[in-house]
Protein backbone atom coordinates (compact mmCIF):
# COMPACT_ATOMS: atom_id res chain seq x y z
CA UNK A 1 0.00 0.00 0.00
CA UNK A 2 1.49 3.34 -0.96
CA UNK A 3 2.14 5.98 2.18
CA UNK A 4 -0.49 8.41 0.65
CA UNK A 5 -3.18 5.61 0.71
CA UNK A 6 -1.76 4.99 4.44
CA UNK A 7 -1.72 9.14 5.70
CA UNK A 8 -5.13 9.22 3.92
CA UNK A 9 -6.91 5.82 5.93
CA UNK A 10 -5.00 6.67 9.29
CA UNK A 11 -6.27 10.34 9.31
CA UNK A 12 -9.87 9.47 8.61
CA UNK A 13 -9.47 6.93 11.02
CA UNK A 14 -8.28 8.83 14.26
CA UNK A 15 -10.68 11.65 13.80
CA UNK A 16 -13.84 9.01 13.54
CA UNK A 17 -15.93 9.30 16.49
CA UNK A 18 -16.42 5.25 15.85
CA UNK A 19 -12.50 4.99 16.21
CA UNK A 20 -11.37 2.78 19.77
CA UNK A 21 -7.30 3.86 19.61
CA UNK A 22 -8.15 7.08 20.52
CA UNK A 23 -4.11 7.73 22.09
CA UNK A 24 -2.64 5.10 21.49
CA UNK A 25 0.34 4.63 18.47
CA UNK A 26 -1.85 3.35 15.98
CA UNK A 27 -0.19 2.19 12.01
CA UNK A 28 -1.93 0.70 9.03
CA UNK A 29 -1.56 -2.94 8.92
CA UNK A 30 -3.71 -4.20 5.92
CA UNK A 31 -6.36 -3.10 3.86
CA UNK A 32 -8.78 -6.17 2.56
CA UNK A 33 -10.86 -4.67 -0.30
CA UNK A 34 -14.25 -6.82 -0.41
CA UNK A 35 -16.18 -7.40 -3.76
CA UNK A 36 -17.71 -4.82 -5.41
CA UNK A 37 -21.89 -4.10 -4.11
CA UNK A 38 -22.60 -1.94 -7.49
CA UNK A 39 -22.81 -3.47 -11.13
CA UNK A 40 -19.65 -2.18 -13.38
CA UNK A 41 -19.98 1.67 -14.06
CA UNK A 42 -22.68 1.75 -11.88
CA UNK A 43 -22.01 5.41 -9.82
CA UNK A 44 -21.46 5.25 -7.20
CA UNK A 45 -19.07 2.54 -6.64
CA UNK A 46 -19.92 1.01 -3.48
CA UNK A 47 -17.98 -1.33 -1.70
CA UNK A 48 -16.81 -2.74 2.24
CA UNK A 49 -13.13 -2.20 3.09
CA UNK A 50 -11.67 -3.91 6.22
CA UNK A 51 -8.72 -2.22 7.69
CA UNK A 52 -6.25 -4.06 9.93
CA UNK A 53 -4.92 -1.20 12.61
CA UNK A 54 -2.34 -2.71 14.37
CA UNK A 55 -0.86 -0.90 17.66
CA UNK A 56 3.23 -1.23 17.90
CA UNK A 57 4.74 -1.56 21.57
CA UNK A 58 5.17 2.16 23.16
CA UNK A 59 8.68 1.08 24.16
CA UNK A 60 11.56 -1.61 22.22
CA UNK A 61 10.39 -5.02 23.15
CA UNK A 62 12.69 -6.97 26.02
CA UNK A 63 14.95 -9.65 24.37
CA UNK A 64 12.75 -12.64 23.43
CA UNK A 65 9.84 -10.61 22.86
CA UNK A 66 11.01 -9.35 19.23
CA UNK A 67 8.32 -11.61 17.79
CA UNK A 68 5.00 -11.04 19.80
CA UNK A 69 2.81 -10.26 17.59
CA UNK A 70 1.27 -6.31 18.20
CA UNK A 71 -2.18 -6.23 18.79
CA UNK A 72 -4.46 -5.00 16.71
CA UNK A 73 -8.23 -4.11 15.20
CA UNK A 74 -10.45 -5.05 12.64
CA UNK A 75 -12.46 -1.34 11.06
CA UNK A 76 -15.18 -1.16 8.61
CA UNK A 77 -14.87 1.30 6.06
CA UNK A 78 -17.94 1.62 4.45
CA UNK A 79 -16.73 3.22 0.43
CA UNK A 80 -19.28 5.13 -1.72
CA UNK A 81 -16.89 6.10 -4.53
CA UNK A 82 -18.15 8.96 -6.81
CA UNK A 83 -16.04 10.42 -10.28
CA UNK A 84 -16.79 13.77 -8.97
CA UNK A 85 -17.39 16.05 -6.32
CA UNK A 86 -20.90 15.62 -4.50
CA UNK A 87 -22.61 18.68 -2.85
CA UNK A 88 -23.15 18.25 0.65
CA UNK A 89 -20.85 15.48 1.35
CA UNK A 90 -17.66 17.14 1.83
CA UNK A 91 -17.78 16.36 5.68
CA UNK A 92 -17.68 12.72 4.66
CA UNK A 93 -15.06 13.12 1.93
CA UNK A 94 -12.31 10.11 3.30
CA UNK A 95 -9.72 10.96 0.23
CA UNK A 96 -9.41 11.39 -3.52
CA UNK A 97 -7.14 8.41 -5.01
CA UNK A 98 -6.96 5.95 -7.90
CA UNK A 99 -8.71 2.66 -8.26
CA UNK A 100 -8.16 -0.14 -9.74
CA UNK A 101 -11.78 -0.76 -12.36
CA UNK A 102 -12.67 3.04 -11.38
CA UNK A 103 -9.62 5.47 -12.05
CA UNK A 104 -9.51 8.90 -10.29
CA UNK A 105 -12.39 8.97 -7.97
CA UNK A 106 -13.28 10.69 -4.63
CA UNK A 107 -14.01 7.87 -1.70
CA UNK A 108 -17.12 9.02 0.29
CA UNK A 109 -17.92 7.34 4.18
CA UNK A 110 -21.15 5.49 2.09
CA UNK A 111 -23.06 5.80 5.23
CA UNK A 112 -23.40 9.36 4.77
CA UNK A 113 -24.33 9.26 1.38
CA UNK A 114 -27.87 8.63 0.23
CA UNK A 115 -27.56 6.74 -2.69
CA UNK A 116 -25.70 4.25 -1.38
CA UNK A 117 -27.57 3.59 1.57
CA UNK A 118 -30.49 3.21 -0.81
CA UNK A 119 -28.64 0.50 -2.85
CA UNK A 120 -27.44 -1.28 0.60
CA UNK A 121 -31.41 -0.95 2.18
CA UNK A 122 -32.27 -2.84 -1.23
CA UNK A 123 -30.09 -5.69 -1.15
CA UNK A 124 -30.81 -6.13 2.47
CA UNK A 125 -34.31 -6.32 1.01
CA UNK A 126 -33.61 -8.55 -1.81
CA UNK A 127 -31.19 -10.72 -0.22
CA UNK A 128 -28.36 -9.92 -2.20
CA UNK A 129 -24.94 -11.56 -2.39
CA UNK A 130 -21.34 -10.07 -3.74
CA UNK A 131 -19.20 -12.85 -4.58
CA UNK A 132 -15.15 -12.57 -5.53
CA UNK A 133 -12.08 -14.68 -5.88
CA UNK A 134 -11.42 -14.82 -1.78
CA UNK A 135 -14.10 -12.93 -0.45
CA UNK A 136 -18.10 -12.65 -0.29
CA UNK A 137 -20.77 -10.51 1.20
CA UNK A 138 -24.40 -11.73 1.50
CA UNK A 139 -27.37 -9.88 2.89
CA UNK A 140 -29.52 -11.72 5.18
CA UNK A 141 -33.07 -11.19 5.39
CA UNK A 142 -35.85 -12.14 7.67
CA UNK A 143 -39.36 -11.14 7.52
CA UNK A 144 -39.23 -8.33 5.28
CA UNK A 145 -42.38 -8.34 3.45
CA UNK A 146 -44.40 -5.40 3.03
CA UNK A 147 -41.15 -2.97 3.78
CA UNK A 148 -41.11 0.55 2.17
CA UNK A 149 -37.98 -0.04 -0.36
CA UNK A 150 -37.93 3.65 -1.02
CA UNK A 151 -37.71 4.55 2.94
CA UNK A 152 -35.31 8.09 2.85
CA UNK A 153 -31.81 7.34 4.51
CA UNK A 154 -30.96 9.89 7.25
CA UNK A 155 -27.70 8.95 9.27
CA UNK A 156 -27.78 8.38 12.89
CA UNK A 157 -26.42 12.12 14.36
CA UNK A 158 -26.70 10.68 17.95
CA UNK A 159 -23.95 9.23 20.26
CA UNK A 160 -22.91 5.73 19.31
CA UNK A 161 -19.97 3.73 18.76
CA UNK A 162 -21.05 2.23 15.54
CA UNK A 163 -23.02 4.01 12.49
CA UNK A 164 -26.35 4.05 12.17
CA UNK A 165 -28.87 5.15 9.11
CA UNK A 166 -32.60 5.52 9.63
CA UNK A 167 -34.50 4.64 6.78
CA UNK A 168 -37.66 6.53 7.17
CA UNK A 169 -39.95 5.49 10.10
CA UNK A 170 -39.28 1.79 8.90
CA UNK A 171 -35.68 0.14 9.72
CA UNK A 172 -32.14 1.65 11.33
CA UNK A 173 -29.56 -0.49 9.88
CA UNK A 174 -26.56 -0.46 12.64
CA UNK A 175 -22.98 -0.63 10.33
CA UNK A 176 -20.39 -2.00 13.04
CA UNK A 177 -17.30 0.20 12.63
CA UNK A 178 -14.49 -2.39 14.97
CA UNK A 179 -15.28 -5.99 13.00
CA UNK A 180 -14.72 -9.31 15.66
CA UNK A 181 -14.68 -12.53 13.69
CA UNK A 182 -17.46 -14.66 14.59
CA UNK A 183 -21.04 -14.37 15.07
CA UNK A 184 -21.94 -10.75 16.21
CA UNK A 185 -23.73 -11.05 19.56
CA UNK A 186 -26.33 -8.54 19.12
CA UNK A 187 -27.46 -9.58 16.01
CA UNK A 188 -27.31 -13.19 17.37
CA UNK A 189 -29.50 -12.02 20.44
CA UNK A 190 -31.78 -9.77 18.43
CA UNK A 191 -32.45 -13.24 16.36
CA UNK A 192 -32.79 -15.92 19.14
CA UNK A 193 -35.35 -13.83 20.87
CA UNK A 194 -37.58 -13.11 17.55
CA UNK A 195 -38.19 -17.16 17.84
CA UNK A 196 -39.49 -16.75 21.10
CA UNK A 197 -42.00 -14.18 20.62
CA UNK A 198 -40.59 -11.71 22.74
CA UNK A 199 -41.49 -8.01 22.18
CA UNK A 200 -39.21 -6.46 24.39
CA UNK A 201 -36.32 -5.96 21.84
CA UNK A 202 -36.98 -4.49 17.93
CA UNK A 203 -37.29 -6.77 15.43
CA UNK A 204 -34.36 -8.16 13.41
CA UNK A 205 -34.80 -7.36 9.67
CA UNK A 206 -31.62 -8.89 8.42
CA UNK A 207 -27.54 -8.48 8.86
CA UNK A 208 -24.96 -8.31 6.37
CA UNK A 209 -22.26 -10.74 6.69
CA UNK A 210 -18.61 -10.86 5.01
CA UNK A 211 -16.21 -13.60 4.27
CA UNK A 212 -12.57 -12.95 3.25
CA UNK A 213 -8.70 -14.23 3.78
CA UNK A 214 -6.94 -13.15 6.56
CA UNK A 215 -3.38 -13.56 7.04
CA UNK A 216 -3.66 -16.78 5.05
CA UNK A 217 -6.80 -18.15 6.67
CA UNK A 218 -10.36 -17.71 6.19
CA UNK A 219 -12.21 -15.26 8.64
CA UNK A 220 -15.92 -14.17 8.63
CA UNK A 221 -17.76 -11.43 10.42
CA UNK A 222 -20.99 -9.58 10.55
CA UNK A 223 -20.65 -6.35 9.10
CA UNK A 224 -24.40 -4.64 9.79
CA UNK A 225 -27.73 -5.64 11.36
CA UNK A 226 -30.73 -4.50 10.09
CA UNK A 227 -33.69 -3.83 12.85
CA UNK A 228 -36.86 -2.24 12.88
CA UNK A 229 -36.97 1.43 14.04
CA UNK A 230 -38.29 1.83 17.08
CA UNK A 231 -41.38 4.48 16.37
CA UNK A 232 -41.17 7.92 18.85
CA UNK A 233 -38.14 6.06 20.76
CA UNK A 234 -37.46 7.91 23.90
CA UNK A 235 -33.84 7.40 25.47
CA UNK A 236 -34.07 5.77 29.43
CA UNK A 237 -31.20 7.94 30.47
CA UNK A 238 -32.85 10.89 28.95
CA UNK A 239 -36.13 10.41 30.39
CA UNK A 240 -34.61 9.55 34.08
CA UNK A 241 -32.90 12.64 34.47
CA UNK A 242 -35.65 14.79 33.25
CA UNK A 243 -38.52 12.94 35.94
CA UNK A 244 -35.13 13.81 38.41
CA UNK A 245 -35.26 17.78 36.98
CA UNK A 246 -39.04 17.54 36.87
CA UNK A 247 -38.89 16.25 40.82
CA UNK A 248 -41.01 13.35 39.73
CA UNK A 249 -41.09 10.27 40.58
CA UNK A 250 -39.65 7.31 38.06
CA UNK A 251 -41.37 4.08 39.92
CA UNK A 252 -43.65 3.06 37.20
CA UNK A 253 -41.33 3.29 34.87
CA UNK A 254 -38.82 1.44 36.81
CA UNK A 255 -41.26 -1.47 37.29
CA UNK A 256 -41.87 -2.00 33.31
CA UNK A 257 -38.41 -2.16 33.24
CA UNK A 258 -37.77 -4.91 35.87
CA UNK A 259 -40.19 -6.70 34.10
CA UNK A 260 -38.74 -6.30 30.84
CA UNK A 261 -35.72 -7.80 31.57
CA UNK A 262 -37.45 -10.67 33.45
CA UNK A 263 -38.89 -11.58 30.06
CA UNK A 264 -35.48 -11.07 28.57
CA UNK A 265 -34.02 -13.09 30.93
CA UNK A 266 -36.53 -15.68 30.75
CA UNK A 267 -36.42 -15.98 26.80
CA UNK A 268 -32.61 -16.11 27.16
CA UNK A 269 -32.47 -18.98 29.36
CA UNK A 270 -34.64 -20.54 26.71
CA UNK A 271 -33.09 -19.51 23.54
CA UNK A 272 -29.15 -20.16 25.29
CA UNK A 273 -27.79 -22.68 27.32
CA UNK A 274 -27.42 -22.17 31.15
CA UNK A 275 -24.93 -23.43 33.63
CA UNK A 276 -24.43 -23.58 37.40
CA UNK A 277 -21.15 -22.50 38.73
CA UNK A 278 -19.25 -22.57 41.67
CA UNK A 279 -19.81 -19.03 43.47
CA UNK A 280 -15.98 -19.66 44.50
CA UNK A 281 -14.59 -19.41 40.97
CA UNK A 282 -17.30 -16.51 40.60
CA UNK A 283 -15.58 -14.81 43.74
CA UNK A 284 -12.08 -15.27 42.31
CA UNK A 285 -12.95 -13.66 39.01
CA UNK A 286 -13.81 -10.45 40.99
CA UNK A 287 -11.31 -10.30 42.93
CA UNK A 288 -9.00 -10.84 39.59
CA UNK A 289 -10.72 -8.17 38.28
CA UNK A 290 -10.48 -5.75 41.13
CA UNK A 291 -6.85 -6.00 40.95
CA UNK A 292 -6.25 -5.33 37.54
CA UNK A 293 -8.59 -2.30 38.15
CA UNK A 294 -6.54 -1.22 41.28
CA UNK A 295 -3.91 -1.02 38.51
CA UNK A 296 -5.84 1.60 37.10
CA UNK A 297 -7.57 3.38 39.96
CA UNK A 298 -4.91 3.20 42.79
CA UNK A 299 -7.91 4.58 44.84
CA UNK A 300 -9.33 0.78 45.00
CA UNK A 301 -6.18 0.23 46.99
CA UNK A 302 -7.37 1.47 50.66
CA UNK A 303 -10.57 -0.41 49.40
CA UNK A 304 -9.86 -3.79 48.70
CA UNK A 305 -10.62 -5.06 52.13
CA UNK A 306 -13.82 -4.16 52.10
CA UNK A 307 -14.66 -4.92 48.59
CA UNK A 308 -13.05 -8.86 49.07
CA UNK A 309 -15.99 -9.16 51.93
CA UNK A 310 -18.43 -8.22 49.23
CA UNK A 311 -17.58 -10.54 46.91
CA UNK A 312 -17.16 -12.82 49.33
CA UNK A 313 -20.55 -13.56 49.74
CA UNK A 314 -21.11 -15.20 46.36
CA UNK A 315 -17.85 -16.84 47.42
CA UNK A 316 -19.99 -19.96 49.49
CA UNK A 317 -23.12 -20.87 47.25
CA UNK A 318 -23.77 -21.98 43.73
CA UNK A 319 -24.72 -19.69 40.87
CA UNK A 320 -27.18 -20.19 38.44
CA UNK A 321 -25.90 -18.53 34.47
CA UNK A 322 -27.07 -18.10 31.44
CA UNK A 323 -26.54 -15.54 28.73
CA UNK A 324 -27.58 -11.97 29.99
CA UNK A 325 -27.43 -8.59 27.84
CA UNK A 326 -24.25 -7.80 29.86
CA UNK A 327 -23.88 -4.07 29.98
CA UNK A 328 -27.46 -3.10 31.14
CA UNK A 329 -27.79 0.44 31.45
CA UNK A 330 -30.58 3.18 31.34
CA UNK A 331 -28.73 4.13 27.82
CA UNK A 332 -29.58 0.91 26.69
CA UNK A 333 -33.49 1.11 26.80
CA UNK A 334 -36.02 3.09 25.01
CA UNK A 335 -39.45 3.79 25.83
CA UNK A 336 -41.52 3.40 22.87
CA UNK A 337 -45.94 3.83 22.44
CA UNK A 338 -46.10 -0.04 22.92
CA UNK A 339 -43.45 -0.63 25.73
CA UNK A 340 -39.51 -0.38 27.22
CA UNK A 341 -37.46 -2.07 24.69
CA UNK A 342 -33.78 -3.12 24.99
CA UNK A 343 -30.82 -2.18 22.76
CA UNK A 344 -27.19 -3.29 22.14
CA UNK A 345 -26.85 -7.00 23.79
CA UNK A 346 -22.97 -6.77 23.07
CA UNK A 347 -21.67 -7.10 26.07
CA UNK A 348 -19.39 -4.58 27.80
CA UNK A 349 -17.08 -3.91 25.11
CA UNK A 350 -13.74 -3.46 27.20
CA UNK A 351 -14.34 -7.74 27.65
CA UNK A 352 -13.58 -9.99 25.20
CA UNK A 353 -15.20 -12.04 23.47
CA UNK A 354 -14.82 -15.03 25.24
CA UNK A 355 -16.14 -13.67 28.61
CA UNK A 356 -19.44 -11.99 26.61
CA UNK A 357 -20.25 -15.20 25.50
CA UNK A 358 -20.06 -16.95 28.27
CA UNK A 359 -23.49 -17.73 30.49
CA UNK A 360 -22.89 -15.27 33.24
CA UNK A 361 -25.41 -14.64 36.48
CA UNK A 362 -28.66 -12.59 35.46
CA UNK A 363 -28.03 -10.81 38.67
CA UNK A 364 -25.05 -8.82 36.43
CA UNK A 365 -28.11 -7.17 34.47
CA UNK A 366 -30.05 -6.05 37.24
CA UNK A 367 -27.28 -4.85 38.98
CA UNK A 368 -26.07 -2.39 36.06
CA UNK A 369 -29.52 -1.05 35.94
CA UNK A 370 -29.66 0.15 39.68
CA UNK A 371 -25.84 1.34 39.16
CA UNK A 372 -27.66 3.39 36.23
CA UNK A 373 -30.33 4.44 38.35
CA UNK A 374 -27.57 6.02 40.90
CA UNK A 375 -25.39 7.66 38.23
CA UNK A 376 -28.61 9.34 37.41
CA UNK A 377 -29.90 10.65 40.68
CA UNK A 378 -26.06 11.76 41.01
CA UNK A 379 -26.00 13.66 37.39
CA UNK A 380 -29.02 15.54 39.20
CA UNK A 381 -28.68 15.96 42.94
CA UNK A 382 -31.34 17.53 44.80
CA UNK A 383 -33.11 17.71 47.47
CA UNK A 384 -35.26 14.73 45.75
CA UNK A 385 -32.32 12.59 44.74
CA UNK A 386 -31.98 10.37 47.14
CA UNK A 387 -35.76 9.41 47.31
CA UNK A 388 -36.06 9.00 43.45
CA UNK A 389 -33.28 6.56 43.78
CA UNK A 390 -35.04 4.59 46.30
CA UNK A 391 -38.16 4.26 45.13
CA UNK A 392 -36.66 3.89 41.37
CA UNK A 393 -34.72 1.11 42.70
CA UNK A 394 -37.54 -0.30 44.92
CA UNK A 395 -40.27 -0.32 42.10
CA UNK A 396 -37.54 -2.10 39.77
CA UNK A 397 -36.32 -4.97 42.00
CA UNK A 398 -39.91 -5.82 43.05
CA UNK A 399 -40.91 -6.24 39.57
CA UNK A 400 -37.97 -7.76 38.20
CA UNK A 401 -38.23 -10.47 41.25
CA UNK A 402 -42.15 -10.46 41.08
CA UNK A 403 -41.62 -10.34 45.12
CA UNK A 404 -39.14 -9.39 47.65
CA UNK A 405 -35.44 -10.97 47.22
CA UNK A 406 -34.35 -13.02 49.92
CA UNK A 407 -31.05 -12.42 51.67
CA UNK A 408 -28.76 -14.44 49.77
CA UNK A 409 -30.21 -12.78 46.64
CA UNK A 410 -29.43 -9.27 48.35
CA UNK A 411 -25.54 -10.68 48.93
CA UNK A 412 -25.07 -11.86 45.41
CA UNK A 413 -26.69 -8.59 44.12
CA UNK A 414 -24.48 -6.36 46.15
CA UNK A 415 -21.52 -8.79 44.99
CA UNK A 416 -22.43 -7.55 41.22
CA UNK A 417 -23.01 -4.31 42.22
CA UNK A 418 -19.85 -3.74 43.63
CA UNK A 419 -18.27 -5.47 40.42
CA UNK A 420 -20.18 -3.04 37.98
CA UNK A 421 -18.89 -0.30 40.32
CA UNK A 422 -15.36 -1.18 40.46
CA UNK A 423 -15.91 -1.71 35.94
CA UNK A 424 -17.36 1.58 35.76
CA UNK A 425 -14.80 3.28 37.68
CA UNK A 426 -12.17 2.30 35.11
CA UNK A 427 -14.47 3.41 32.37
CA UNK A 428 -14.76 6.73 34.16
CA UNK A 429 -10.79 6.71 34.59
CA UNK A 430 -10.10 6.32 31.23
CA UNK A 431 -13.44 8.36 29.26
CA UNK A 432 -15.24 10.69 31.99
CA UNK A 433 -12.49 11.81 34.63
CA UNK A 434 -14.87 14.30 35.47
CA UNK A 435 -17.78 11.15 36.44
CA UNK A 436 -15.00 9.20 38.66
CA UNK A 437 -16.63 10.14 41.71
CA UNK A 438 -19.98 8.78 41.21
CA UNK A 439 -18.89 4.67 40.96
CA UNK A 440 -16.10 5.68 43.48
CA UNK A 441 -18.98 7.17 46.36
CA UNK A 442 -20.88 3.74 45.33
CA UNK A 443 -17.90 1.64 46.19
CA UNK A 444 -16.96 3.49 49.51
CA UNK A 445 -20.42 3.00 50.53
CA UNK A 446 -20.39 -0.82 49.50
CA UNK A 447 -16.62 -1.16 50.85
CA UNK A 448 -17.79 0.25 54.35
CA UNK A 449 -15.60 3.19 53.85
CA UNK A 450 -17.52 6.71 53.50
CA UNK A 451 -15.37 9.14 52.11
CA UNK A 452 -15.25 11.30 55.46
CA UNK A 453 -14.33 7.99 57.17
CA UNK A 454 -11.34 7.04 54.83
N1 LIG B 1 -34.32 0.15 16.83
C1 LIG B 1 -34.09 1.45 17.06
N2 LIG B 1 -34.98 2.39 16.69
C2 LIG B 1 -34.74 3.70 16.89
N3 LIG B 1 -33.63 4.19 17.47
C3 LIG B 1 -32.70 3.29 17.87
C4 LIG B 1 -32.88 1.89 17.69
N4 LIG B 1 -31.78 1.25 18.19
C5 LIG B 1 -30.97 2.20 18.65
N5 LIG B 1 -31.51 3.45 18.45
C6 LIG B 1 -30.88 4.72 18.78
O1 LIG B 1 -29.49 4.61 18.46
C7 LIG B 1 -28.70 4.91 19.61
C8 LIG B 1 -27.42 4.11 19.57
O2 LIG B 1 -27.72 2.72 19.56
P1 LIG B 1 -26.70 1.65 20.11
O3 LIG B 1 -27.23 0.30 19.74
O4 LIG B 1 -26.41 1.89 21.57
O5 LIG B 1 -25.43 2.02 19.22
P2 LIG B 1 -23.88 1.72 19.48
O6 LIG B 1 -23.77 0.26 19.88
O7 LIG B 1 -23.26 2.02 18.17
O8 LIG B 1 -23.39 2.66 20.56
C9 LIG B 1 -29.59 4.61 20.80
O9 LIG B 1 -29.24 5.33 21.94
C10 LIG B 1 -30.97 5.02 20.28
O10 LIG B 1 -31.14 6.42 20.44
O1 LIG C 1 -23.22 2.03 26.06
P1 LIG C 1 -21.87 1.42 26.02
O2 LIG C 1 -21.90 -0.03 25.61
O3 LIG C 1 -20.86 2.18 25.22
O4 LIG C 1 -21.40 1.39 27.59
C1 LIG C 1 -20.25 2.03 28.09
O5 LIG C 1 -20.51 3.44 28.19
C2 LIG C 1 -21.53 3.80 29.15
C3 LIG C 1 -21.61 5.32 29.18
O6 LIG C 1 -22.07 5.78 27.95
C4 LIG C 1 -21.18 3.28 30.54
O7 LIG C 1 -22.29 3.54 31.41
C5 LIG C 1 -22.04 4.26 32.60
O8 LIG C 1 -22.51 5.59 32.43
C6 LIG C 1 -23.94 5.69 32.19
C7 LIG C 1 -24.29 7.16 32.12
O9 LIG C 1 -23.63 7.76 31.03
C8 LIG C 1 -24.71 5.03 33.35
O10 LIG C 1 -26.11 5.07 33.07
C9 LIG C 1 -24.25 3.59 33.51
O11 LIG C 1 -24.90 3.01 34.63
C10 LIG C 1 -22.76 3.55 33.74
O12 LIG C 1 -22.30 2.19 33.81
C11 LIG C 1 -21.00 1.76 30.48
O13 LIG C 1 -20.61 1.31 31.78
C12 LIG C 1 -19.90 1.44 29.45
O14 LIG C 1 -19.77 0.05 29.33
Amino acid sequence: MDSELTDQLLRHLTAARWFAGKGRRAEVGSLTVLPWLTEVSQWPAVRVEILRVDYPPAEDPEPGEEDTPWPYELYQLLVAYHHAPVPGLQHAEIGRRTVEDLGPVIAYDAAQDPEACTLLWRLLLDGGQARGREAEVSFQRTDVSGLDASATPVPFTGQQSNTSVMFGDVAMIKFFRRIELGTNLDIEVHDALARTGVSDVARLYGWIRARWVQDGAPVEADLAMAVQKLAAAEDGWGLALDSLRAGEDFAADAAQLGRSLAQIHAALRRAFPTAEVDGAATEAIMNGRLTVAAQVAPVLDELTPGLLSVFADVGAGTLQTQRVHGDFHLGQTLRTPSGWKIIDFEGEPAKTMAERLAPDSPWRDVAGMLRSFDYAAATVPGPGAARWLASAREAFLTAYADGPLSSEQVATLQAYVADKAVYELVYEVRNRPDWVAIPLGAIRTLAGTPADQS
